[in-house]
């Protein structure tokens, strides 16, 4: 229902966004995820209409839109900041973009009671905002982005200022709730948990392009790229080269699945693929630190040879700090990086 043709915004002769090709199908829930500047903003902007393409084509349901300015796209946004109308109670900010469409009185009261209800706020059409809770504004500003019933709804950091705990609870429930009404999404984030829990499709940006595009799955399980596999947070990341099921890299000769790209290339190890043994039995590691992650604790372990690792074990499993250990590498988790 969105395509975007090698769309491309410059600001300065510096292209924000890149030569962009993106295509998200009815009912798809796509999160774009990237660091800081690497054009997700400016993305969102220029398929809402609020920044024009410099090059290349947006199109919605097929029509080119090219000179449709903004309110005539039929997309929903909502902002990071919400950007509440203060001085209006929540009724009133849930009925704002239907007063604009046109909509009766007794239309709007009966989209906004829907809504709340849709939102889990049922009943609080004559709340002051001001005296709402952060989730709970946040679920306000939903609200009236999905009323006009947009085609696209888009969302920019949704849950960004709220802490984490409710984000984790707000995202299933938003998951969920789009599931239902069949909203088309395209979401942006920094935040790879919200991106991978909330997503069908994930695509991962770097300076204005597309880096990986891909299930959650997918990418999580076989980041593209170097930079892919380092934004995700995977540190298990070495130089190797690759003959046949074998890695040679700084941390000795590793296992890897068959198939693999062969010749030079950047390895990642999951940290579920390192292997705690005896000293004598493996790459011989100092243990430098243990965090505790609820089911398991990630260590993070020097090595005699090459830069340090990152392994996962049981709670009771776990060797002290400064203990000297063994660690032995798994196939499975090793992922030859293109
Ligand atoms: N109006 C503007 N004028 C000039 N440069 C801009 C403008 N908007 C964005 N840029 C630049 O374009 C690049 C991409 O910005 P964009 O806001 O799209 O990134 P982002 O991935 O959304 O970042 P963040 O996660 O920090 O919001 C940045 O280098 C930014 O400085």
């Amino acid at each position: 229902m969105l395509t975007l043709e090698q769309a491309t915004v410059r600001f300065g002769g510096r292209a924000a966004l890149d030569a962009v090709d993106l295509d998200v199908a009815e009912h798809e829930i796509v999160c774009v995820l990237g660091p800081s500047g690497s054009g997700k903003s400016t993305l969102l902007r220029a398929v809402a209409g609020l920044t024009p393409v410099d090059g290349g084509r947006v199109l919605l349901d097929g029509a080119d839109q090219a000179g449709v300015p903004a309110h005539r796209r039929g997309v929903g946004l909502m902002f990071q900041d919400h950007q509440l109308f203060p001085q209006r109670d929540v009724a009133g900010n849930v009925a704002f973009g239907l007063r604009v469409r046109g909509a009766a009185r007794p239309e709007r009261t009966a989209r906004v009671a829907e809504l709340l209800e849709l939102v889990g706020l049922p009943g609080a059409q004559r709340r002051a905002v001001a005296a709402l809770s952060g989730g709970e504004q946040q679920r306000v500003a939903l609200a009236r982005a999905l009323a006009p019933s947009p085609r696209l709804l888009m969302l920019d950091e949704p849950l960004g200022q709220l802490d984490r705990g409710l984000r984790e609870r707000l995202v299933a429930e938003l998951r969920r709730l789009f599931g239902r009404l069949g909203t088309t999404v395209l979401a942006v984030t920094h935040d790879q948990g919200e991106a991978f829990a909330l997503a069908d499709r994930v695509v991962v940006m770097r300076d204005g392009r597309i880096a990986q595009s891909g299930t959650p799955r997918e990418v999580w399980q076989r980041p593209a790229d170097e930079f892919t596999a380092r934004f995700l947070g995977f540190e298990n990341v070495t130089a190797a080269t690759v003959r046949g099921e074998a890695a040679d890299t700084a941390w000795g000769r590793l296992p890897v699945p068959a198939g693999s790209a062969q010749g030079e290339h950047p390895l990642l190890v999951r940290p579920a693929g390192v292997r705690l043994t005896a000293p004598a039995d493996g790459l011989r590691c100092t243990v430098e630190t243990r965090t505790f992650r609820g089911h398991h604790v990630a260590v993070r372990l020097r090595p005699e040879t090459g830069p340090p690792l990152e392994a996962v074990c049981a709670l009771r499993d776990t060797p002290e700090e400064g203990a000297e250990v063994g660690a032995v590498f798994t196939a499975q988790e090793v992922v030859v990086l293109g």
